[in-house]
C-alpha cells in the first residue's frame, strides 16, 4: 500500500542506523574535579546571571503558554536556543513532561537544548526514498510509535537543516499515527531556527528545499516571529557586519575589518579551530594529539557483513581508527544517554584509560577511556555498533568506540554553539551560510582569528533572502494594519478582518477572525 511520499534527506545518516542505547556507566564526579577551560561554551558568570527576557522573547512565551504552535526565527545569537529552555518548562506545565518532546536536526544542537535528534524521536533509522519501508520502519519501532501517539508538544530546533520533504512527511506521519485529521495531528509545534545558517544537506544532486517550502508550512503555525535583538555580541559594528553577511552582502569596510583578523601570527592554542571540511579537522586533531606526548591507544573498527556494503561503513560517523590518550579533547558520536545530555555531539576530555574485562577486539589491551564531559558528567565509554541497512535488514556492521577527537571541529558541528574564541579557517568554505555560521559563533571579534577569507565566500541563498524579505514586508504591512485597526476599533466591532499578524513583528497563519476575536487574542499577549 502506497501511503505517502517520503523523501528523507539527511545524508549524514544515510544508510546508517544505531540500535538502542547502551546503558551508561557513570563514574563518580568528585574524582575528576579539575576544570577544563579550553573550550567551554558558556561562562560561569553567564550561568549565575538571571536572564531578563526581551520583549520579543516574552511575546513568544506568552503565545506558547496559550497553546499556540509557533515558528521562531532570527539571526544567530538572538536567543532562540536559550528561549527553548524556557519554552520547554512552559510546555511541561501545559502538557506534563512525558508528553513534551524536544528535538533538533543535529546531534550537537540537540545537546544544547537537552533533547534528542529529530530522527531519533521520529524513529527514522536510515535514509530511504521508499515510503512504505519508512512508514513500516517507524511502525515497527514500538518506542517511536508510542512517542508519536503520546506527544502533545514537539520542539524542533535548527529547522534550517530540515528538508521540506522531511517536514511534510513528518506532518503526515503525525496525522496518520495519531489518527487526528488536523495539521500535525493536533500537536503543539515549536519550530526554531535561522534559514541563513547552514542549509539542509541535499540528497545526491537534488535541489535544496528548505522547510519553509514545505506544503504544510503555513498551516503549521499560529504565530511566527523573527527575533531581532542580538544577544551574543555587543559590539554594534560587529553586529552590523554579521547582519550584512547573513544576507550575503558586505561593504569595503566589512572586508577590511575581517582582513585585519587574518594575521599571520600563531593562533591561540586554547581556541577551538573551525574548518569547513573534515579533512582539515582530522589533520589538526592528529597534530594536537601528538603534541600531548602521551601514550596513545588506537581503537580499530571491527567491520562485518556483505563486502560490497562494507564500503558504506566508511561514509558513516564512526571512523575506522580512533586514536586517544589522556588529555585528549573528544566528542561523542552516538546517543548514549539522552536524559543526561550524553548524546551525539557532547564534548569532553579523556581523564583516564582503564582496564576493563570482556570488551571486544576494538579495544587494545581492553583499555577503555573515561571521559569528563563539559557538562560535568563522567562516563566510561564502551564500543558501540553502527549498521548499514537494506530495508530493515542489517547488511553490514561496524563496531567502534563512539568518540572522535575535538580540538578542531567542522563548521557543521559547531552550529548553535557560542564560543569565546575561535580560529576559523575559511580557505575551503563552500555553499551558502558557511561564513555567517562560523563568524557568528563568537561573542566578540576580539576572540577571532581568521584565515583563508575571501569576499567571494560570503554567500546567501536567494530563496532564503526572499523568505526573510517577505517576512519583513508582512511585518511592515501589519504595522500599518494595526494602526488602521486601532483607528476603526470603535466603529465596527463585528466586522471581519484578514489577520496575518497578532502583533507588530509577528505573523499568524492566514485566517479570518472577527474583530472581537482578534482583539481578545491580542489582549492576552
Ligand atoms: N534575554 C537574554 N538576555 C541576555 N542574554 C541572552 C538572552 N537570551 C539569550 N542570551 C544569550 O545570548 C547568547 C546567544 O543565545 P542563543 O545561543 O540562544 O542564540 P541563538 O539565537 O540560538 O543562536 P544560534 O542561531 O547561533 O544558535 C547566549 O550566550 C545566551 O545565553
Amino acid at each position: 500500500m502506497r501511503l505517502f511520499n517520503f523523501g528523507i534527506v539527511f545524508s549524514a545518516y544515510r544508510n546508517f542506523s544505531t540500535k538502542g542505547f547502551s546503558k551508561p556507566f557513570f563514574v563518580p564526579y568528585g574524582k575528576y574535579k579539575s576544570k577544563d577551560k579550553t573550550t567551554s561554551t558558556t561562562t560561569k558568570t553567564e550561568r549565575r546571571l538571571k536572564i531578563q527576557w526581551t520583549e520579543e522573547q516574552k511575546s513568544v512565551l506568552s503565545s506558547v503558554s496559550q497553546g499556540n504552535s509557533v515558528f521562531i526565527t532570527g539571526a544567530a545569537g538572538t536567543g532562540k536556543t536559550k528561549l527553548v529552555g524556557e519554552i520547554v518548562k512552559l510546555l511541561n506545565k501545559l502538557h506534563t513532561p512525558s508528553k513534551v518532546f524536544v528535538t533538533a536536526s543535529t546531534g550537537v544542537a540537540a545537546i544544547l537544548i537537552k533533547g534528542q535528534t529529530l530522527h531519533s524521536f521520529a524513529g527514522i533509522r536510515y535514509h530511504t526514498d521508499d515510503p512504505k519501508i519508512l512508514y513500516d520502519s517507524i511502525m515497527s519501532r514500538k518506542g517511536a510509535y508510542w512517542r508519536w501517539r503520546k506527544v502533545k508538544a514537539l520542539v524542533i530546533d535548527e529547522i534550517g537543516m530540515v528538508d521540506a520533504r522531511l517536514f511534510d512527511n513528518l506532518e503526515r506521519v503525525a496525522r496518520k499515527l495519531r489518527g487526528v485529521d488536523e495539521t500535525w495531528g493536533g500537536i503543539q509545534l515549536v519550530v526554531v531556527g535561522d534559514f541563513c545558517q547552514l542549509p539542509p544537506i541535499p540528497d545526491d544532486d537534488s535541489v535544496v528545499k528548505y522547510a519553509f517550502e514545505a506544503d504544510c508550512w503555513n498551516e503549521s503555525f499560529d504565530f511566527m516571529i523573527e527575533l531581532t535583538k542580538i544577544l551574543r555580541q555587543s559590539d554594534p559594528r560587529f553586529i552590523e557586519l554579521l547582519q550584512r553577511i547573513r544576507m550575503g552582502e558586505s561593504n569595503p569596510e566589512d572586508l577590511s575589518f575581517l582582513k585585519s583578523y587574518c594575521s599571520k601570527k600563531k593562533s591561540d592554542l586554547s581556541a577551538v579551530q573551525l574548518f569547513p571540511r573534515k579533512k582539515n579537522v582530522t589533520k589538526v586533531n592528529e597534530e594536537r594529539l601528538k603534541s600531548l606526548q602521551k601514550s596513545v591507544v588506537v581503537y580499530r573498527a571491527v567491520d562485518s557483513g556483505a563486502k560490497d556494503r562494507m564500503r558504506q561503513l566508511n561514509q558513516g560517523i564512526a571512523p575506522d581508527e580512533v586514536s586517544i590518550c589522556v588529555g585528549a579533547r573528544v566528542m561523542l558520536v552516538k546517543n548514549m544517554h539522552i536524559q543526561e545530555g550524553l548524546v551525539n555531539g557532547a564534548t569532553g576530555t579523556v581523564v583516564e584509560l582503564v582496564k576493563s574485562v570482556n570488551v571486544n577486539d576494538v579495544c587494545p589491551d581492553n583499555l577503555l577511556p573515561i571521559v569528563k564531559f563539559d557538562s560535568g558528567k563522567v562516563l566510561k565509554i564502551k564500543p558501540e555498533e553502527w549498521h548499514v541497512m537494506d530495508g530493515d535488514k542489517i547488511v553490514a556492521t561496524r563496531k567502534q568506540i563512539p568518540l572522535i577527537l575535538a580540538w578542531a571541529l567542522s563548521i557543521h558541528k559547531c552550529q548553535g554553539m557560542t564560543l569565546d574564541k575561535a580560529c576559523i579557517n575559511l580557505s575551503r568554505a563552500f555553499g551558502c551560510g558557511m561564513v555567517y555560521t562560523s563568524l557568528s559563533r563568537i561573542r566578540s571579534a576580539d576572540g577571532l582569528h581568521l584565515s583563508g577569507f575571501k569576499a567571494s565566500k560570503i554567500l546567501a541563498d536567494p530563496k532564503v533572502s526572499e523568505f526573510y524579505r517577505n517576512f519583513a514586508l508582512q511585518r511592515n504591512n501589519k504595522d500599518q494594519d494595526n494602526t488602521r485597526t486601532k483607528s476603526t476599533e470603535n466603529s465596527s466591532s463585528s466586522s471581519s478582518i484578514t489577520c496575518t499578524s497578532e502583533k507588530a513583528g509577528t505573523t499568524v497563519k492566514e485566517r479570518h477572525f472577527s474583530l472581537y476575536e482578534y482583539l481578545a487574542k491580542r489582549s492576552l499577549l
